[in-house]
């Protein structure tokens, strides 16, 4: 006989023990794909949920899968230019980016998210390597503008990622090591050579051109909602899963930061990544879980034909 807390306590085992089977199937299937896990920097802001997002990736290295980190740092980079006096100012999501706004963007991504990122997941073992998109000729970009309301804007520095040269990724990964990636890239010309500029690239943008070429079984993109709402701010409609040709009609009714991410997510799936997902980076391991539970979590996209 088993006193009533006896009996709590082996319910509880049980339950233990039911999550770490039902992750068996996910880490037979993901062992030995890579992963890109973007990191929003809306998610970053609090330590409690950056060392929980650390231990989550070192957990994927562990299971056999090769995580691929692509970071934001949108919020911190704001936070910069309001220092240096500079107005931040958005359109379509995307940051109209300056010259003096650019210096600010590469010190604060390549400067000081990405080393904060590396240090928090170096804190486990040595495993994780910063670089950005000019180390290696890893990213290539042409300025990109936006469209709001039919009407093309002029962005400034801003970029959108044409070339993506994985080697120094590849290496890493064969290394050991967990690559962790800030998104500014050298532009390029007409006739594909280095013009000597860098420009600001959307990480959601970039995280999923980055997934595309390294042939990435997810993408999975963190940020400060539970995941895709069909009416937002309506809380009730949060879209569990969606097939990439619901989502590009969703596309033109979409606000602010999801946009690019969302764009992001249909390009990675029409380039031949198995899904896509945002996950709340505001709950701590909603990585793990979206990756490692049947049910998942947030909100997924799968490609046309398959079941959403
Ligand atoms: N349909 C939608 N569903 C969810 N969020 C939306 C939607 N439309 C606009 N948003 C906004 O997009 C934001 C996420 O984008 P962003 O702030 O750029 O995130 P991050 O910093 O994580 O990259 C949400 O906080 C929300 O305000
Ligand atoms: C062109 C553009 O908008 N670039 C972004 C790059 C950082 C980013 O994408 O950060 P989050 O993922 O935290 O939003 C910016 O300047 O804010």
């Amino acid at each position: 006989m088993s006193t009533p807390t006896e009996a709590r306590e082996q319910l509880a085992a049980q339950d233990k023990a039911a999550t770490l089977i039902e992750a068996l199937p996910w880490i037979q299937r993901f062992a030995g794909s890579t992963m890109v896990i973007k990191y929003g920097g809306n998610a970053m802001v609090n330590d409690e949920l950056r060392q929980a997002f650390a231990e989550d990736i070192v957990f994927l290295h562990h299971v056999g899968v090769h995580p691929v980190v692509v970071h934001g740092g949108g919020p911190q980079i704001s936070a910069l230019l309001a220092r240096l006096g500079i107005k931040s100012e958005f359109k379509g999501g995307l940051r109209v980016t300056t010259p003096e706004a650019m210096d600010a963007v590469r010190m604060v991504l390549t400067g000081q998210v990405g080393r904060e990122l590396v240090g928090m997941i170096n804190s486990h073992g040595p495993y994780a390597v910063g670089l950005s998109g000019e180390d290696g000729g890893l990213l290539q970009a042409v300025r990109t503008g936006t469209v709001v309301d039919g009407e093309e804007v002029d962005l400034g520095l801003v970029g959108e990622v044409v070339g993506v040269n994985p080697g120094a990724i590849l290496d890493l990964i064969e290394a050991g090591r967990i690559p962790v990636i800030s998104t500014v890239a050298p532009e390029i010309d007409g006739a594909g050579s280095p013009t000597g500029q860098v420009l600001n690239v959307n990480a959601d943008t970039a995280a999923a051109s980055l997934a595309v070429a390294l042939g990435a079984s997810r993408l999975v993109v963190l940020t400060d909602v539970e995941g895709l709402y069909a009416n937002w701010p309506d809380k009730s409609s949060l879209i569990s899963s969606l097939t990439a040709g619901e989502l590009r009609s969703m596309l033109p009714s979409l606000e602010s930061g999801m946009i690019p991410k969302m764009e992001a997510c249909l390009a990675a799936v029409d380039g031949g990544v198995d899904r896509a997902a945002v996950v709340d980076g505001r709950m701590a391991h909603s990585m793990l879980l979206e990756v490692f539970t049947t049910a998942g979590i947030g909100t997924q996209i799968v490609p046309d034909g398959e079941t959403a």
